[in-house]
């Protein structure tokens, strides 16, 4: 089948669709072919213990990863396409920010790439609430602030996909809200949120879940179901039930 007809037709209601995807790292399979559908709008986690593949995953999303086989559709085009450029942020567990520039300098910088105006550096300043630092080094800022500058980098162009890997990482409590109240604002504003995690309670903040383990999508689900449909009464023990009806 033509590639490219294959990925027009995806409907416009679909913000990545994956079928059939085989990825290996390293000599490790980490998708013997796996399929998932993600619709526009909302917030998905993608939830599962450490080396499950959620940041292959995204990475297969935002076009950075080699894949064997299988496709992967983004905004009705195939991931990495030259068009999704300004339309898909990814925001990586690496600080991917100049630590020996300012908050505004990384700003400025960043929106010249892009082509974004002064106008979207202050909107995003206010939004990640870095304005009182906007004239700091970030090596001079605290954790959370520093990963919050690379947030306000994702975020600048208003692209219409962001994907966030474990962007409250190392957070306290009081940050990571905050760092939710972005999430749904933006979310609010039209974007659609990928957000990976490994914290099971961020599990109840998203619209839907993709509860994933050793390389496949074991549920597909939202929050309200998963507890209602394991019992459970947190996230975690829903996880551990869900993985305990799969063996068994
Ligand atoms: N560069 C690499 N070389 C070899 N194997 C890799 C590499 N990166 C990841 N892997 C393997 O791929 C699998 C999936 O890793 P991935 O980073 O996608 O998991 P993850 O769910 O994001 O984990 P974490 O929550 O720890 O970030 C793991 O088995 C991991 O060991």
């Amino acid at each position: 089948m033509n590639q490219g007809a294959h990925h027009a037709q995806d409907p416009p209601t679909l913000a990545v669709t994956v079928r059939d995807l085989r990825v290996r790292r390293g000599g490790t399979t980490v998708f013997d072919g796996i399929d998932l559908e993600i619709a526009r709008g909302g917030i998905t986690g993608l939830m599962g213990p450490s080396g499950c593949g959620k940041t292959t995953l995204m990475r297969a999303i935002v076009g950075t990863q080699r894949i064997r086989s299988g496709t992967v559709t983004v905004l009705g085009r195939e991931a990495g396409s030259a068009t999704l450029r300004r339309r898909v942020a990814y925001d990586t567990q690496a600080a991917s920010v100049y630590t020996d520039l300012t908050v505004e300098q990384n700003l400025r910088y960043f929106a010249r790439l892009i082509g974004a105006s002064r106008h979207d550096i202050e909107r995003v300043l206010d939004q990640v609430n870095l304005r009182d630092q906007a004239g700091r080094r970030v090596d001079t800022l605290s954790g959370g602030q520093a990963s919050r500058v690379s947030l306000a980098v994702a975020i600048l162009g208003r692209p219409e996909l962001i994907v966030l890997d474990e962007p409250t990482v190392g957070l306290d409590p009081l940050l990571r809200e905050e760092l939710w109240e972005v999430f749904h604002t933006l979310v609010a504003e039209g974007a659609t949120l990928i957000v990976s995690s490994h914290v099971m309670d961020e599990a109840l903040r998203c619209d839907r879940l993709l509860l994933m383990r050793d390389g496949r999508v074991i549920a597909d689900t939202t929050p309200a179901r998963l507890l209602s449909e394991t019992g459970a009464a947190d996230p975690d023990r829903a996880f551990l039930t869900l993985i305990e009806r799969k063996a068994g």
